[in-house]
């Protein structure tokens, strides 16, 4: 196997072609190894092996095009096509149901599936963000389906992705990366694998630590933002601009507060706090709470658009109210856990009409000025690097009244002639 990698010639199948596992399977296929994207997704394949990306993330086009062109990666629906391949690496979405516990179906049917296909001595990957301990059971639950011995007949690794989306080619190359193996050999064959495109530091550990470690990043950020709205709260009660005080606070040598806003969404964030603390004995607060305080801040930008409506004096039951993004946040086209649905989802029963415009997003109104006209109030839910430079003037024009609702502190300076509120805006 380790010559194999080495020369290139390991046959690599990549199940799960979306967000993670499509700029894998190319940044392995640039590698030169010949690799076979499985995807339950029928219409994704056809896409994939016409040479065009079905998400959106700078450079994908050019890069898929050229693996494609090359023959070096291709995509399927088919199981027969990832038969006795060296290597899987599994990047299946890991979601939580909806009573907040993690829905393994689709890990679990990408393990049979690659179960079903493997032969001795291939090298399973999951790259997907999962609970601890999850790494050990998939590799029982392969025992349990194959008779192979995990370790001994075929090698383990959990290797978290932590890529940014906006960034993941850069970041696939340049970020560090953990790889858990169920057995140190795991590991280190995982380690030859990644190396052919890996620029960054690759630390070998257990598969238990990896999955702690995935999980403690992105809990870490999710805690950190919930203290930053927790602030933005507190900007309303004393009148102040939550955004010159975090700046200011972060003047401080050892503080780097985040940025408060209408919500924490994605794949990622939103879950995978849950998905830290589910196998746990016991309960934890502040995770927790957290993810409350984050899920609750919609409603504060329901609040201050309600507030807003009545300084116009305009029942909500009479506003049109159009909202600017749909996507988790800027420049993407990902609406999973978007604070913008849950936002819509807030008001739509109260309000007379609710229009959205998301230039990524397809199904949302045709232009911005369509969105706008006529309506009373915009409220920008997506920080679009496009939203930052709108013409409110012009636009406001359109509009039969004019408020104007910042969640995502895009704009710097209210315009004038509108009734203008933010997130964390106590004061302008
Ligand atoms: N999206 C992101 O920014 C990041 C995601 N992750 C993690 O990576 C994992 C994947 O996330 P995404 O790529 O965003 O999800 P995704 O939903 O974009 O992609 C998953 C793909 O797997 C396919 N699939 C599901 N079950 C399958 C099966 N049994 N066989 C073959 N294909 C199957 C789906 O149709 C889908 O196209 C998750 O665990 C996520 O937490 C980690 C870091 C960043
Ligand atoms: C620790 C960390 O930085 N994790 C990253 C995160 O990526 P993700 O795309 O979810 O980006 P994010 O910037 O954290 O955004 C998530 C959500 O949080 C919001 N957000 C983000 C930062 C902030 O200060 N305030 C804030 O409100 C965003 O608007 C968005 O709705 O989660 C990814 C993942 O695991 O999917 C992970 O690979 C990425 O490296």
């Amino acid at each position: 196997m380790r010559d194999r990698i080495e020369k290139r010639m390991a046959e690599i199948a990549v199940i799960g072609l979306g967000y993670i596992g499509l700029p894998t399977a190319i940044m392995f296929a640039n590698a030169g190894f010949n690799v076979t994207g499985y995807e339950i997704r029928k219409d994704v394949v056809e896409r994939i092996n016409s040479g065009k990306a079905h998400i959106v993330e700078p450079d994908i086009d050019d890069l898929l095009r050229k693996v494609i062109e090359s023959g070096k990666l291709r995509a399927t629906s088919n199981p027969a096509d990832i038969r006795e391949k060296d290597v899987y690496i599994i990047c299946v979405q890991t979601p939580l149901r909806e009573d907040r516990t993690p829905n393994l179906t689709y890990l679990e049917s990408a393990v049979e599936t690659v179960a079903k296909a493997m032969k001795p001595g291939a090298l399973i990957v999951i790259e997907s963000t999962i609970p601890p301990l999850t790494t050990v059971r998939m590799a029982e639950f392969i025992e349990e389906l194959t008779g192979l011995k995990p370790g001994r007949d075929f090698y383990m690794v959990h290797a978290p992705e932590r890529v940014m989306p906006g960034r993941i080619f850069r970041e696939l190359v340049y970020n560090s990366r953990i790889l858990g193996g169920i057995t140190p050999e795991s590991a280190e064959i995982a380690e030859r694998l990644y190396r052919s495109f890996v620029k960054g530091q690759v630390f070998r550990t257990k598969s238990t630590v990896s999955e702690v470690v995935k999980l403690m990043e992105n809990t870490f950020r999710d805690v950190n933002i919930a203290l930053a709205n927790e602030f933005a709260y507190l900007a309303h009660q004393y009148g102040i601009n939550v955004f010159e005080a975090i700046e200011l606070a972060n003047s401080h040598p050892r503080v780097k507060i985040h940025v408060p806003g209408i919500g924490v969404g994605g794949h990622c964030l939103p879950k995978d706090p849950h998905l830290l603390v589910w196998p746990a004995r016991d309960d934890f607060g502040l995770i927790r709470l957290a993810r409350e305080i984050n899920d609750g801040m919609p409603l504060l930008a329901k609040d201050l658009l309600f507030e807003a409506l009545r300084t116009i004096n305009l029942p909500p039951e009479k506003a049109v109210v159009a909202v600017l993004g749909l996507a988790y946040k800027g420049d993407s086209d990902d609406t999973r856990n978007s604070p913008a649905s849950a936002f819509v989802e807030a008001i739509v029963d109260d309000v007379a009409e609710v229009r959205t415009y998301d230039p990524f997003v397809e199904g949302t109104h045709g232009s911005l000025e369509e969105a706008l006209r006529g309506a009373d109030a915009v409220v920008i839910a997506t920080d679009h690097t496009v939203f930052r430079s709108l013409d409110w003037e012009t636009l406001g024009k359109l509009m039969r009244n004019r408020v104007l609702i910042d969640g995502r502190h895009v704009v710097e300076m209210p315009p004038e002639g509108f009734v203008f509120k933010g997130v964390g805006r106590g004061e302008y």
